[in-house]
């Protein structure tokens, strides 16, 4: 799948530079992007987006300083300005993307306003279907970031053909706060990502036993709503040979070890069902109840010869009892590596507690801020006559 990728505040700006930068390394070139920001210096951190693919919005406003988690004032500035950004995407070249993508961080203030106004006007301008990730805050950062989160997916989730998202503070580790667990946690959203959005395309490796197109991952989005992604990696096929990176070795961090997947001597179907169930039975993107899953698409990536039809299609029934609609999708694409990885993609997603809770914690925000409100009004409203009105 060939996608326009949109960074958009400081979490998006970087996610995408990773993205980019994973893209740079491979054989064929998948990807592109732009980064979008009210701050100037996030902006300048970036490495992998061209600096001419950068872009700063809201300059008249906020002076290139960010919008300070109001992200009223980001959805504005966005709308404001609406038309550079879309003359940057379209000089970057649209007329050969799959999809576009749109990554934030929903606690913040410009990413979070920004990508449902930029969502809906891509969708009005363009065939292509418009997704978005969008990264939950973790409760720990505050309930302005909760509700800055549940405000802007409440209006995403209806101007983006679906909403990928990933919790933060499911992905951290118990101590660590959330800033310390950036690097880790982006590395983790990229891998996920890279795999399935690069299904479809041909690399290194050659045609696929059942090739995955495009088509069928936009068709397992077709439903809307959220959706949460899972992963698990083999490990290493030819431990005596010279490690190959490859495309997924890449992704294996240094002291990764997959438990419980014996490659040697198993039956080559059975290795995969055994990676799709620890892809779906493993932590999710965004915990949530599989079985509310609408749809699903299994995807394997790995070296052509551990590939194998029956396998694909035993995961993809075993998934199919497990969710709760029937359609469910799958194949295979071949990559010069030593690893196997399987993503199963959970679409429309009816239950997830921690959205319900973000949504609790939201209303109840909403009701503090309009109390003190009340309460600061009435201090001053004791008959004393400002000196003008
Ligand atoms: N996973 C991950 N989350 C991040 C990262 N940077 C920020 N966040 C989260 O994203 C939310 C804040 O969004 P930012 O992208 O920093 O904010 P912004 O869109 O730039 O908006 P302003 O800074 O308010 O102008 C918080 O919940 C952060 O924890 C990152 O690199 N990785």
């Amino acid at each position: 799948m060939r996608v326009f990728f949109i960074g958009f505040g400081q979490a998006g700006g970087k996610i995408v530079d990773m993205f980019i930068e994973q893209d740079k390394k491979m054989p064929t070139q998948s990807f592109r992007g732009i980064a979008v920001n009210t701050a100037r210096t996030d902006l300048m951190g970036i490495k992998n987006i061209e600096l001419k693919d950068r872009l700063l919005i809201g300059q008249t406003v906020v002076k290139g300083h960010g919008v300070g988690t109001d992200n009223v004032t980001g959805a504005r500035v966005t709308a404001d300005e609406i038309d550079s950004i879309i003359n940057a995407i379209d000089s970057r070249g649209t007329h050969d993307i799959d999809a576009f993508v749109i990554v934030s961080g929903l606690g913040g203030g410009t990413g979070s306003g920004g990508t449902p106004v930029l969502a809906r006007h891509l969708k009005r301008i363009y065939r292509e279907p418009v997704y978005a990730i969008g990264i939950l805050p973790a409760p720990e950062e505050g309930r302005l970031y909760s509700y800055n989160a549940a405000r802007s997916l409440s209006t995403l989730v209806n101007e983006a053909d679906n909403t990928f998202l990933f919790d933060n503070s499911a992905w951290k580790n118990e101590g660590e706060s959330v800033k310390d667990a950036y690097n880790r946690l982006n590395d983790e959203i990229v891998r996920r990502f890279g795999v399935l959005f690069r299904a479809g395309e041909v690399g290194a490796g050659g045609v696929g036993e059942m090739v995955v197109d495009s088509s069928e991952i936009i068709n397992t989005l077709r439903g809307g709503g959220i959706s949460s992604v899972g992963y698990a990696i083999s490990e290493r096929i030819n431990p005596r040979t010279k490690q190959k990176q490859g495309f997924l070795g890449s992704f294996m961090k240094k002291k990764e070890k997959a438990e419980d997947v014996l490659l040697t001597g198993e039956d080559k179907s059975a290795k995969i069902i055994a990676l799709v169930r620890r892809a779906m039975l493993g932590r999710l993107t965004l915990p949530c109840d599989y079985s509310s899953a609408e749809r699903a698409l299994v995807l394997l990536a790995g070296p052509p010869q551990e590939m194998d039809r029956k396998g694909v299609e035993k995961s993809k029934s075993w998934v199919e009892e497990n969710i709760a609609g029937v359609e469910v999708r799958g194949g295979d694409y071949p990559v010069s590596s030593d690893y196997i990885a399987a993503v199963v993609l959970l679409a429309t997603i009816e239950n997830a507690p921690r959205i319900t809770d973000l949504l609790e914690i939201a209303k109840a925000t909403k009701e503090d801020v309009i109390r003190a409100k009340d309460k600061r009004s009435s201090m001053f409203d004791e008959g004393i006559e400002p000196l003008f009105e």
